[in-house]
């Protein structure tokens, strides 16, 4: 394995990326005993692409993945850089674009998570900070369900000034915590818009609460004190897609 390699564990995530791009696929490998008919066909297709394929045992696959499940098939790809620079997502905010800032979220399956719900919101980029968040590991890649091959991820090296860009340039910042007063629901999202989630453990950062437009809470019913980002992240989003296709 080159150290460069993504590991693309499971179905999903190697057609997603034979999809896009399957010469960036150096080779697969799979478990020979699995002979259903997904692995078949699977197999069939990466032999049509040209794609240099190899058989593994199980103990091998799961070397490669680390505990992601797997399901006999492992692929090793370069990475794909669907990166986008700060400047080129500042000088295309005519469109109204939504955007998910993620202050230091570091599990890399909550990452992956995030990435997925921001696909399916149809989330124009994702904003990271450089240090304290998840990289694209194997764990990230099969959480993300094939969005890391989407959703164009913006790693900035100070998520405060960037955020500060955004609203100075009219992009209404809302930062996502519990105690706020206002809820998700009380903002017009239908114009650019960004929702910022923090870290699993301690939240938004105090910085980036400052240089946030606004806070905004979900209202909470129950008993417990906080969501999963990535169920947060959804929650927020959809609020946004809602107003947007509803009205
Ligand atoms: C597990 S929570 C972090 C909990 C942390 N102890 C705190 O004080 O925020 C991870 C992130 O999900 C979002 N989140 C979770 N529950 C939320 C809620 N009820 N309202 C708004 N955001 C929430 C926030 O962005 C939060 O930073």
């Amino acid at each position: 394995m080159k150290k460069e390699d993504t590991v693309l564990a499971g179905f999903h995530a190697v057609s997603s990326r034979m999809k896009r791009d399957s010469s960036s696929i150096r080779i697969v490998y799979y478990d020979p005993k699995r002979r259903d008919q997904r692995m078949r066909r699977m197999i069939e297709e990466i032999e049509k692409a040209g794609i240099r394929l190899m058989q593994a045992d199980n103990n091998r696959l799961d070397g490669f993945s680390h505990e992601v499940p797997h399901q006999g098939l492992i692929a090793l790809a370069a990475p794909i850089d669907i990166g986008m620079s700060f400047d080129t997502l500042m000088d295309n905010l005519a469109g109204n674009p939504l955007l998910l800032l993620l202050d230091g979220v570091t599990d890399p399956r909550n990452f992956g998570a995030c990435l997925r719900v921001a696909d399916a919101a149809g989330v124009s980029a994702v904003i990271t900070p450089k240090d304290r968040s998840a990289t694209l590991t194997a764990a990230a890649v099969k959480a993300s369900a094939g969005a890391s091959e989407t959703v164009p991820i913006v790693r900035v090296t100070n998520l405060a000034g960037s955020i500060v860009e955004l609203v100075d340039a009219g992009v209404p910042i809302i930062g996502t915590a519990g105690e706020a007063q206002k809820t998700i629901y009380e903002f017009d999202q239908k114009g650019a818009f960004g929702w910022v989630l923090g870290a699993e453990g301690d939240g938004l950062r105090q910085l980036t609460r400052r240089r946030c437009s606004d806070l905004a809470k979900i209202p909470m019913l129950g008993t417990v004190e906080s969501l999963n980002v990535s169920v947060a992240a959804g929650i927020c989003l959809f609020e946004t897609v809602r107003q947007r296709t509803v009205g």
